[in-house]
């Protein structure tokens, strides 16, 4: 049928509109909003902790840094004191009685008091920005590569584990908000003492000054608060929709997926789904704003009353000739001084608050990454023989089968096995319980007679090459594609032997820079390599590393016959002296294997060469007769 354009287009027009993002349901352990009844004075509480916790990391970076920002507030605090006693004195000199010059003169002493502490709390400003400028960009670098680091360090079983990404994106926001933790801090502490500075001075002009104050700022400071309340509450409710829409962000704008979404005619989709995920997490954050406006409109009255009584208790008390002129004038400026410094207090607590609910989150996250960290035990695994596994099962979380079930099985050095078996028939799962990367529910896997479960994992990934199914195009030069993971050497021969071993070296050496080429098409100056010269980067890579135990997991799926045939040559020439384990659904390639291990539903079902399984009449047998009708 020849359909034109406007058939299509006309087409498009009536089909029904594409199915918005899925709701996430998150029930998990940690769906519950921690905050969910917690106390306006249990926040409060928190402040000195998370200050706490502020010094102690700022002390472990910057120790001169850190001492320096807290010399400075109290720098601040006591200048802002002396400050405002001598404005005191001076007033009590100006407005007393006698000459202009005689009063001027009088209060001089105390004017140049005023003058050199302010000058001095400018010098102890400036000098803390500087400390915060040091601090800051070594926390933030601290805490993000802590994250990082974290998560690389993780048992992979942890991935599977229930809402991991999603606590790992609440983290990412406590490393955003490293950002302005120290400013916050600073801010907080140095208005504090202004505040108690000021307020001390108050108290001494007239006793009911500093309560009838603190009620007019007290409401603002419980509206901050629970304005931030609500707004980590968004924060959490958004936090899965955000997580599905940053993977999201980069899948749909990755130029390595720029062809699919073109021309499978993607892309207007992907941008419905992504407006519709972003308007559906603003809808929430929307219907919040009403509860922050009530928040602040009945906090800002109540302050505003209050306020209004402080100013008018200070008239009546001046009125009255309950306090003279000179010291309500004092007053005055003690009032708005003290004003100022409270709502600092006030505004900087609640961003400090807010500031520790992430905190939290990142430190909660970085404990429970820490305790899924491998703790395997000391035992070194020197070289590796043979491995055995005994009745290994292993059941993925969340499943109602093991995806291995049960396996026992014998590799011997100089052998090369190659596992087949339908889609899902647990062949990659296989391979991550002889390396180690999971450690079985039931059964042992033993290297050379050592459990994995108790032997040191970097001894054991030393000794591993893996080419895995989906294998990482690293934005790296060419060169550290291949060593990536091992120390560097002195020159780039043993480089260009694991590249001659896959047959790149014409196509490196066509690249701009060779093989400091950066392979990142994204990048100024970057190139990009096919699919099949990609997998052949991914073979050098695990060819480099000379390991006893070499695993390729469909290694040649992209290549053309020249390159398969290549890669096979050089597995039979160095198996001699290695473990080789190759998965592969072409089974023409299993006839390099010395012994074939068929799976099926997790289960080993068949063993033996590729001329006896051909004619067993099993699963083998099976697929190699559909792969041959043609
Ligand atoms: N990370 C994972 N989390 C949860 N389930 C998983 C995970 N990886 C695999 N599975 C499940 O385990 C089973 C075995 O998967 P596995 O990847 O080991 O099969 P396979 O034989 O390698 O498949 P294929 O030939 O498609 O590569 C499947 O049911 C799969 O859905």
């Amino acid at each position: 049928m020849h359909v034109t354009m406007t058939d299509a287009s006309a087409a498009y027009e009536e089909t029904p509109p594409p199915p918005p993002p899925a709701e996430i349901h998150y029930s998990g352990e940690y769906s519950i909003n921690p905050l969910g009844d917690v106390s306006f004075t249990h926040m409060c509480a928190r402040l000195p902790s998370v200050l706490h916790r502020i010094c102690r990391m700022a002390w472990a970076l910057d120790r001169r840094a850190a001492a320096l920002l807290v010399v400075c507030q109290l720098v601040t605090g006591a200048a802002a004191a002396v400050g405002l006693a001598a404005t005191a004195h001076a007033m009590q000199s100006l407005l007393g009685a006698g000459a202009v010059s005689d009063r001027l003169h009088h209060a001089l002493p105390a004017l140049l008091v005023v003058t050199s502490t302010a000058a001095l709390g400018r010098l102890a400003g400036a000098l803390s920005s500087y400390a915060d400028g040091r601090l800051t960009p070594q926390l933030t670098t601290c805490a993000d590569t802590g994250l990082v680091e974290a998560v690389c360090r993780v048992e992979s079983a942890a991935y599977a584990t229930d809402g991991f990404a999603d606590r790992q994106e609440a983290a990412e926001m406590g490393v955003i908000r490293t950002h302005v933790m120290v400013n916050d801090a600073q801010r907080f502490v140095s208005a504090l003492i202004r505040m108690v500075a000021a307020s001390g001075v108050l108290s001494t002009l007239h006793w009911a000054m500093l309560p009838l104050l603190i009620l007019a700022v007290l409401p603002a400071g419980v509206g901050a608060v629970l304005s931030a309340r609500v707004d980590y509450e968004m924060h959490y409710t958004n936090v899965s929709d955000r997580n599905v829409r940053h993977m999201m962000r980069w899948w749909a704008t990755t130029p390595k997926h720029g062809d699919e979404v073109r021309a499978n005619g993607m892309t207007g989709y992907l941008l419905f789904w992504y407006r519709s995920l972003s308007e559906r997490i603003d809808r929430r954050l929307l219907a919040a704003a009403p509860r922050t406006l009530w928040i602040t409109l009945l906090s800002s009255t109540a302050g505003g009353f209050f306020l209004i009584l402080t100013w008018a208790a200070l008239a009546w008390l001046t009125t009255t000739g309950r306090i003279e002129l000179a010291v309500a004038a004092t007053a005055v400026v003690a009032v708005q001084t003290t004003l100022a410094a409270l709502s600092q207090v006030v505004i900087n607590g609640a961003a400090l608050f807010h500031t520790s609910l992430y905190l939290t989150d990142m430190q909660t996250f970085l404990d429970d990454a820490a305790r899924q960290a491998p703790q395997r035990g000391e035992l070194t695994v020197a070289s590796v023989n043979d491995i055995r596994l005994d009745g290994v099962v292993y059941q993925y979380p969340g499943k109602d089968r093991p995806a291995v079930d049960g396996v026992s099985l014998t590799l011997r050095r100089g052998e090369i096995v190659a596992i087949v078996g339908e889609n899902g028939s647990g062949k990659s799962t296989l391979l991550r319980l002889i390396t180690g990367i999971y450690l079985a529910d039931k059964g042992r896997v033993l290297w050379n007679g050592s459990d994995l479960a108790t032997a040191d994992q970097d001894t054991v990934w030393a000794r591993t090459g893996l080419v895995p199914q989906l294998f990482a195009q690293w934005p790296l030069r060419v060169r550290e594609n291949v060593t990536l993971g091992q120390p560097r050497t002195h020159h780039d021969d043993p480089v260009w032997e694991a590249i001659d071993a896959v047959g790149m070296r014409e196509a490196v050496d066509a690249l701009p820079s060779g093989i400091e080429t950066l392979l990142a098409r994204e990048v100024f100056g970057g190139a990009e390599l096919s699919g099949g010269q990609w997998q052949r980067l991914a073979c050098s890579r695990a060819i480099y590393r000379k390991p006893e135990l070499l695993i390729l997991d469909e290694p040649t799926s992209q290549m053309d016959a020249r390159g398969e045939h290549q890669i096979f040559e050089k597995i039979k020439s160095g198996a001699s002296d290695r473990i080789t384990i190759v998965v592969t659904h072409q089974l023409e390639n299993s006839k390099v294997a010395d012994r074939i291990i068929v799976m099926e539903h997790g289960r080993i079902t068949e063993q033996g060469r590729y001329d006896e399984l051909a004619d067993a009449g099993g699963l083998f047998a099976d697929l190699l007769a559909l792969a041959k009708d043609r």
